[in-house]
């Protein structure tokens, strides 16, 4: 292994059980495990790039009940407190969430085996949302190349190695969305697909509505359902990141709104790869009968 690469995968600093979190999310470690979630929590649980802005934006409006202007109140990834986030010297996920008046709706990357107990404790709803593995790493590839906190991900075919080996932050994918699928039945979860949510959007709403106690008219529905098309989200300056600083985020180098399509695997992966990817999928993926689409 190069020692370039080697700096990259170390640049990630091993937190429990072995997920790669980011230093500052460690430093903070106790501090999270022991967030103290209540009964009305909501929590969006996503693997990093598997439509968590989008999911957040879809609650907002159902939540906000489609008043545009509401869901402007500010940028969609500093609506809902992202608990293990921290960067100082901004007030961390804990605190913006400890600060957050109640029903609250709260983010996280998670596997469940990391989760703060308290979330299990309190019986909170959680709504998860899965994407499949190909698109998922092409995506984070490109974030990570224009993100300037987290790690570079160098080449393409080093980053996919290392998202094989799960050497990325928040872990291995498979053991991600295996974790949740494992806990769908025992806990108030609603397990969604990015697939879905692409080929009937409407339909996916609606279940999201029905989750969280709403009744939306086909009036609102439609709203919904043009407000959250990937299209209008990329020219949406509180939902593409336009106002992060370049500093953070580079959006020159790859948009946050990149594609938003099922199957771009396709356009990086070799054939070549895509075999080592199929043949190690399948051995990880054994004895689950969750399945993924990967092109549309
Ligand atoms: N309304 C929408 N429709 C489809 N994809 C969307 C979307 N909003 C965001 N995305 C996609 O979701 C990914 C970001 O995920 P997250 O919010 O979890 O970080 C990006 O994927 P791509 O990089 O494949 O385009 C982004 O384009
Ligand atoms: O994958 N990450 O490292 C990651 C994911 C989301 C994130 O939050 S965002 O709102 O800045 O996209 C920050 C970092």
């Amino acid at each position: 292994m190069g020692s370039e690469l080697l700096q990259r995968i170390l640049s990630w600093v091993l937190a429990v059980e072995g997920i790669p979190l980011v230093q500052v999310t460690c430093n903070e470690w106790q501090r999270i495990q022991s967030f103290q979630a209540r009964p009305d929590d909501l929590l969006i649980c996503t693997y990093p790039k598997a439509g968590t802005t989008w999911i957040q934006e879809i609650v907002d409006m159902i939540q906000q009940d489609g008043d545009l202007e509401k869901c402007k109140r500010a940028p969609v990834h500093h609506r809902h407190p992202f608990i293990e986030w921290v960067r100082p010297p901004q007030p961390s996920g804990v605190e913006q969430a400890e600060a957050m008046p109640s029903p609250r709706t709260l983010k996280t990357h998670l596997p469940v085996k990391l989760l703060p107990p308290s979330f299990w404790e309190q019986q909170c709803k959680f709504l998860y949302v899965a994407r499949n593995a190909k698109d998922c790493m092409v995506s984070y590839y490109h974030f990570q190349r224009m993100n300037k906190v987290l790690p570079d991900p160098g080449p393409w075919h080093e980053y996919f190695e290392m998202f094989m080996a799960g050497k990325v932050g928040w872990g291995p994918w498979h053991d991600h969305v295996k974790g949740w699928w494992k806990v769908k039945d025992m806990h108030c979860v609603l397990f969604l697909f990015y697939e879905d949510m692409k080929k009937d959007l409407k339909r996916e709403i609606q279940k999201v509505a029905q989750f969280l106690g709403k009744n939306l008219d086909q009036e609102l529905l439609d709203k919904i359902v043009y407000h959250t098309s990937f299209d209008v989200m990329k020219d949406n300056p509180m939902a593409n990141r336009s106002g992060v600083p370049r500093s953070f985020m580079d959006l020159s180098i790859s948009p946050f709104m990149r594609k938003g399509t099922v199957g771009d695997w396709k356009n990086h992966f070799t054939v070549a790869q895509n075999e080592r990817f199929e043949e190690d999928y399948e051995k990880k993926m054994a004895g689950t009968n969750l399945t993924f689409c990967m092109e549309l």
